[in-house]
């Protein structure tokens, strides 16, 4: 069967990458999650003090960004994609709190943005490859067969990520935390200059607040198998 382009797209932790990873192992084509990406970059610019509070270093970052190399590796246990940054696996490093608070305003930086597109557009040039993040209808894969906008209720959303940070020991992060983190991105997601989380005009938009994991795994399924079977 004729491989296609899977693009999921919409608000913090509203349960893409879930529905991505799931969709992707069902139909066997390679997930990527472009929001690993902008946490390695992330990760990269706090290792190396590029950061004095909210204030980012872009000068340095400029001259370092074709040196940061990211890219995905299996793990042969999970068979899920890993993220490596500078050849280390930092899959764990880059789900942190400290992270998630400053993602947003590296993931804004034009040249950083035109390096990852490329790379993104690299990994998906082959087809048969469902990623997840905030414009990858609207800029990546334009022409991406079947798109999703997915959201869900912030309350509902933050109490999710809460409940994985807790399966994860971490007990000191709280609710409001998570809450105001997931607002505060999607605020600056929605509002930067360049490639502003929008919802594509040939997207399926889908709020899964009410929706177990395998509902809206269903629902996925079906609209992928409607699409292939014309
Ligand atoms: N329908 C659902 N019902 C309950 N929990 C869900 C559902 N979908 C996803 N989750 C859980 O919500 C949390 C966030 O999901 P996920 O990481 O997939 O979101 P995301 O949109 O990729 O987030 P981010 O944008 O922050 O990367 C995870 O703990 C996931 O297991
Ligand atoms: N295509 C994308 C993907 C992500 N971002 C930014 O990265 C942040 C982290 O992404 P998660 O999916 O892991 O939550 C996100 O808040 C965005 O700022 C992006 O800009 N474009």
């Amino acid at each position: 069967m004729k491989k296609i382009t899977i693009a999921i797209d919409g608000f913090s932790s509203c349960g893409k990458s879930t529905m991505a990873k799931d969709l992707a192992r069902k139909i066997g084509y390679i997930y990527i999650d472009s929001g690993a990406m902008y946490r390695a970059v992330t990760l990269y610019c706090i290792q190396n003090n590029l950061f004095k509070g909210d204030d980012l270093d872009l000068v340095k970052l400029e001259e370092a960004i074709r040196n940061i190399k990211i890219y995905f590796r299996l793990n042969e246990t999970t068979s899920l994609p890993e993220v490596y940054l500078n050849d280390i696996n930092v899959e764990k490093e880059i789900r942190t709190m400290e992270v998630a608070s400053k993602v947003s305003l590296v993931s804004a930086v034009g040249f950083v943005r035109k390096e990852m597109v490329h790379l993104q557009q690299q990994m998906g040039a082959e087809k048969g490859i469902v990623m997840d993040g905030r414009d990858i209808g609207t800029v990546v894969f334009r022409n991406a067969e079947l798109k999703i906008f997915v959201t869900a209720d912030p309350q509902i959303r933050a109490q999710r990520r809460l409940d994985e940070l807790r399966s994860k020991n971490d007990f000191d992060t709280t609710f409001e935390e998570v809450l105001e983190n997931i607002k505060q991105r999607d605020y600056i997601d929605q509002n930067r200059d360049e490639s502003p989380l929008r919802q594509a005009e040939d997207a399926l938009v889908l709020d899964n607040s009410q929706l177990t994991k395998e509902q809206q795994m269903q629902w996925l399924l079906d609209k992928f198998n409607y699409l292939t079977s014309q």
